[in-house]
């Protein structure tokens, strides 16, 4: 087993109050000297894993998730289901990271309290399935949560025949006065802040009475790809989402079908392990890449190569390989990028901009305004301070290329700003991430997997030491 005081037995990445660097102080990101070799295995993705959990809770029968991911954000869905009257039970898996669940859907009860920690998937996914059961169900969460937009959620619900009682600020907390049913129908509304208000309501709407016929009208519709996963992880359980157009969903009512549904590697926490090849000029590969997927995380195939990196793909192990200037360095040149349908991408992405020899621009990534923190702020501040020179725009950041010195980096509870931290810190001796624990968020097992990529404990280098790194 490895250790680091963010793995002690006693750490729970679950609990709030539990913050690891409380004890062990800012986590000093390392800053190896040689190229990156490793291959690895990582835990399941975060947005199927709280898509199926709610699917599993509304389904027909009993369900099993197998290689789910275990993290702060998908035990608060467990917790929350549970407290809904879903039976979630672990049962011995085969994966690597944690226990396969065996989901049993009950009776839906409010009068429970959801905290939603900092989970767009609980708050956004939630409160239709709230309204579903039979009683009161309060929903509230971190401090950073309460900023984080939910007007579109309150009054999405209202328009279909929900009692929601809220404060009037479009934010947690409110509480979901549920009837046990939900009248549905048709709704037009404004997602352009996050598409996870279009799949909360399309992972529920076979269960409306009418059904839905919602229509999104607004400026933009961001991370077009998570819809895609919402249609198609409904589409698994036998619920036809039809789309006559872009914008528009029509889903009829019907029962969803229980399921045992193996759950992808999260390709989007591939993302700073990959980028550790581009900027190390090593080579990294991520095991258990699918053959195809809904999951965003798979455009790093497309997006790294822009950087001059080179991606292969051996069956389902994915390598990528950093670029080399004349010198043998590593090299990393600047892109042009419209990331709107990857804007949970952008902390990595941004991050490797920041190393690269030429300017970027990334654009289409005003929503992530609204992420775990403003993004675009927490990156052009981040940077800056460490020498960099990024400009704010109104829907994206220009990086111009500067000499990077050390010092505190700052995480504002975000996991992705946390190992966006890590990857500058590759290349960038002295950078110290400040509540690296943050990344229990999606993935409690980041500090133990990047030691293990750094040291070279995994890909085959020190077989003994690799329990549960690589497949
Ligand atoms: O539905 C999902 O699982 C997600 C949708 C996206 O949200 P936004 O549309 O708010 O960007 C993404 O950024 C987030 O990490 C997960
Ligand atoms: C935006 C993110 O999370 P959430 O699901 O909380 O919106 C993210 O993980 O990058």
């Amino acid at each position: 087993m490895l250790t680091s005081p963010y793995s002690r037995p006693e750490f729970d990445p679950y609990n709030v109050n539990d913050v690891p660097d409380a004890d062990a102080g800012n986590w000093r990101a390392p800053t190896p000297t040689s190229p990156l070799h490793a291959t690895l295995s990582l835990p399941g993705s975060k947005s199927l894993t709280n898509r199926e959990l709610v699917l599993a809770a509304l389904a027909d029968g009993v369900s099993i998730l197998r290689a789910p991911l275990h993290s702060r954000d998908s035990k608060l869905m467990v917790e929350a289901l549970r407290s809904l009257g879903t039976t979630i039970e672990e049962i011995a898996g085969t994966g690597s990271f944690g226990p396969d669940w065996k989901i049993t859907p009950g009776e839906l009860f409010g009068s429970t309290t959801i905290d939603c920690g900092l989970a767009g998937t609980v708050m956004r996914f939630l409160p239709p399935v709230a309204a579903l059961a039979l009683g009161p169900t309060t929903f509230d969460g971190d401090a950073g949560a309460r900023r984080r937009p939910m007007a579109t959620t309150i009054s999405s619900l209202k328009a279909l025949g929900a009692d929601v009682a809220d404060e009037g600020r479009g934010a947690l907390p409110f509480t979901v006065h549920g009837t046990g049913h939900i009248a549905g129908g048709t709704l037009t509304i404004d997602a352009s802040s996050s598409s996870q208000f279009v799949s909360g309501l399309l992972l529920a709407a076979a269960r409306f009475d009418n059904g839905m016929d919602l229509t999104h009208s607004g400026e933009r519709l961001p991370s077009l790809p998570h819809i895609e996963m919402t249609i198609e992880v409904l589409k698994n359980r036998g619920v036809t989402v039809e789309s006559p157009k872009v914008g528009r969903w029509l889903v009829r009512p019907s029962s969803i079908a229980a399921r045992d549904v193996d759950i992808e590697p999260d390709l989007s926490n591939a993302a700073p392990f990959l980028a550790a090849a581009l900027v190390t000029g090593g080579s990294v590969t991520i095991t258990g890449w699918p053959a195809s997927t809904t999951q965003v995380g798979n455009d790093l195939i497309a997006l790294l190569p822009l950087f001059g990196a080179t991606v292969t793909r051996v069956g389902s192990d994915v390598t990528v390989t950093g670029a080399l200037d004349e010198n043998g360095a590593p090299a990393i040149f600047g892109i042009a990028l419209d990331l709107s349908t990857g804007g949970e991408l952008a902390p990595a992405i941004v991050a490797l901009a920041a190393l690269a020899s030429t300017p970027s621009t990334i654009t289409g990534i005003g929503h992530i305004r609204h992420h775990e923190t403003d993004r675009l702020a927490a990156l052009a501040t981040e940077i800056n301070k460490l020498g960099g020179n990024v400009t704010e725009l109104a829907d994206g950041l220009m990086i111009e290329p500067a000499p990077l010195h050390g010092g505190v980096w700052l995480s504002y509870e975000d996991h992705r700003m946390a190992t966006a931290g890590a990857i500058i810190g590759l290349a960038v001796a002295g950078v110290e991430v400040e509540n690296i624990g943050t990344t229990a968020k999606t993935l409690p097992e980041f500090v133990d997997l990047w030691a293990a990529l750094v040291d070279g404990h995994v890909g085959g280098h020190m077989a003994e030491q690799t329990d549960g790194l690589t497949a």
